[in-house]
């Protein structure tokens, strides 16, 4: 059963001062919540918010303390959600011809939820709660935040239904016309990972409702209170309680309520394994955002190898290589080489502390997990560890955690390209790893041939300025994100382009119109033909 709680209980917490500037809405405080004073998650059904019988603590990625309590919703508990879902009609709650108030009203909810985020005191609200959750650097954060800020901007006022615009095109007589809409699915499902607790939760939900559905939206239990406080939030600036629904708990639960409701369209941001169980769960009826296993390659132009030894740090260890963007394997021009390219990173990467969470606990991969890894791909002739290889020290991460130095493994190219090799080195680790190889100017062609097996297609980089060098890598790849130039880099997508794999028609984007449209709508034609019908019509048979 679901017990129903109200907002009084914020009260129960001891909020300090930037807190209680939120306390209408915010229900956790993440200055103060420890395993003394854990915080409380609840689930979302129908407008209400309630706890289900079990509960289950998680514990702090940084000490181990069961610091959040979270509704452990079992199987006999989900018939709500199964029944409003389904209670969800498929033209959805609003589309261009029915309550097309809701635009206006999803314009100004967004409006308002921007600026609410535009406070000091909730952006650092967000960037603590994500940072408890998910230890990242405050910079990595609160860029999380901003981000999200910036989506809510971009899609406030009309642009909400500028983003479902129509569009007509004549007929082949009078009063025949045609004309494309985006139509919401209606009843649909939303989940999301551990490692942007904040900003894909944020950003799809947002989609989601805008383009008229109802979401049933799960995030990793590990990080599902942060989105429960955004939707906490948007509640407060006007987003009816009934919209969305939430449910905390195991991936395996949710998957169920699924079965049983049967979305007309799922989302989701995550594994490759659990993707396709999905896919062949709700028959095909999903979006996919799933594994990274992202290359960066360098051309022979070396140019400014600081910068580029900081952006592949960057992009390899930030998030302790924890971003699905994150740079798994570099593919080094021998002219990369003989500059130094690897020293640099060492060094760069040996600045890495987990006192700024420069580099932190591992959510998914555990610290002999990723050291097996080390050492399978150790095995492989020629394979040595440039750099890292080693457990951090002198910390309190729990062991179901992981914890180790940003890590790099050489493996050469032939035999990267071994099919024995070949699935290991590009295993994706979802940590502070990747794989370095070197190539000459004859060995483009290795590369390409790498670059073509891989089954992940989502970030990319080709770093070089050589247009030539440049369009053959772009011309024979096809990554949904890839970023090319000498500045080029894998990681930290704004909100200002699509983000999102591709060579897949089950891809899915996220942050810009195309992506909310691709994800969130279909297409619907309707076509007017209201006459005049010709004045001496005679019928014929054809
Ligand atoms: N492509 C992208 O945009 C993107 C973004 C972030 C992360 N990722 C990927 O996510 C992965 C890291 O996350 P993870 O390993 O924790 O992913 P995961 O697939 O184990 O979990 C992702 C989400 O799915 C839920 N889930 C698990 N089993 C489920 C089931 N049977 N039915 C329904 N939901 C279920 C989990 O609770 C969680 O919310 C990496 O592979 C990373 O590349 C991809």
């Amino acid at each position: 059963m679901l017990a129903t709680t109200s907002r009084r209980l914020w009260s129960l917490h001891p909020f300090g001062q930037s807190q209680r500037l939120l306390s209408s809405w915010a229900s956790v405080d993440p200055s103060a919540i420890s395993g003394s004073n854990p915080g409380q998650a609840y689930n979302l059904v129908n407008g209400e918010w309630g706890l289900p019988a079990k509960s289950k603590t998680i514990p702090d990625p940084l000490n181990g303390e069961p610091f959040i309590k979270l509704p452990d919703t079992q199987l006999d508990e989900i018939d709500p959600f199964v029944q409003s879902l389904r209670a969800v009609p498929k033209s959805g709650l609003h589309n261009p011809l029915k309550n097309p108030e809701r635009y206006n009203m999803y314009g100004a909810v967004i409006a308002k939820a921007a600026e609410e985020m535009r406070k000091p005191e909730v952006e650092d609200y967000f960037t603590k709660l994500v940072q408890r959750v998910a230890p990242k650097h405050d910079a990595q954060a609160r860029a999380e935040v901003v981000v999200t800020r910036r989506f809510l901007e971009n899609f406030s006022g009309d642009q909400v239904r500028f983003t479902a615009r129509s569009f007509g095109v004549a007929g082949d007589h009078a009063g025949q016309m045609s004309t494309g809409h985006r139509w919401p699915y209606g009843p649909v499902g939303l989940i999301t990972p551990f490692n942007f607790p904040l900003e894909i939760p944020a950003l799809q939900l947002i989609g989601a409702v805008m383009m008229g559905n109802k979401p049933l939206v799960h995030v990793d239990h590990r990080v599902s209170i942060v989105a429960e406080a955004f939707l906490r939030m948007l509640h407060h600036v006007g987003m009816p309680m009934t919209d969305a629904d939430y449910v905390h708990g195991h991936g395996s639960v949710v998957n169920e309520i699924l079965v049983r409701a049967r979305p007309r369209s799922t989302l989701f941001t995550g594994s490759q394994r659990v993707a396709e169980k999905l896919c062949a769960d709700l028959h095909g009826k999903v979006f996919l955002e799933d594994a990274g296993f992202d290359w960066k390659v360098l051309g022979p132009d070396v140019f400014e190898p600081d910068y580029i030894a900081w952006q592949c740090d960057q992009d390899a260890y930030a998030c302790s290589g924890q971003k699905c963007s994150a740079q798994s394997i570099l593919f080094q021009h021998s002219n990369w080489v003989k500059a130094g390219l690897e020293e640099k990173l060492a060094q760069r990467a040996a600045q890495r502390k987990l006192d700024d969470l420069s580099i932190g606990p591992v959510l998914t991969w555990t610290t002999d997990a990723m050291l097996a890894h080390v050492d399978k791909l150790l095995k492989i002739p020629g394979a040595r560890v440039a750099f890292g290889g080693k457990p951090l020290e002198g910390h309190s991460i729990p062991d179901v955690y992981g914890a180790i130095q940003p890590t790099a493994v050489f493996v050469p190219l032939d035999q990267i390209l071994k099919d024995e090799n070949f699935g290991l080195v590009t295993t994706e680790v979802f940590g502070p790893f990747q794989v370095l190889t070197e190539y000459s100017d004859e060995q483009l062609p290795l590369v390409l041939e790498a670059l073509e097996k891989l089954e992940a297609h989502l970030t990319a980089a080709v770093v070089s300025n050589d247009p030539v060098f440049t369009q053959k890598v772009l011309a024979n790849t096809v990554n949904g994100t890839t970023y090319a130039g000498i500045r080029a880099r894998t990681t930290g997508a704004p909100q200002n382009h699509w983000f999102g794999p591709a060579g897949d028609p089950r891809s899915a984007g996220i942050g810009t119109p195309e992506a909310i449209r691709l994800v969130w709508s279909c297409h619907r034609e309707i076509i007017s033909d209201v006459g005049p019908i010709p004045q001496g019509f005679q019928a014929t048979t054809t």
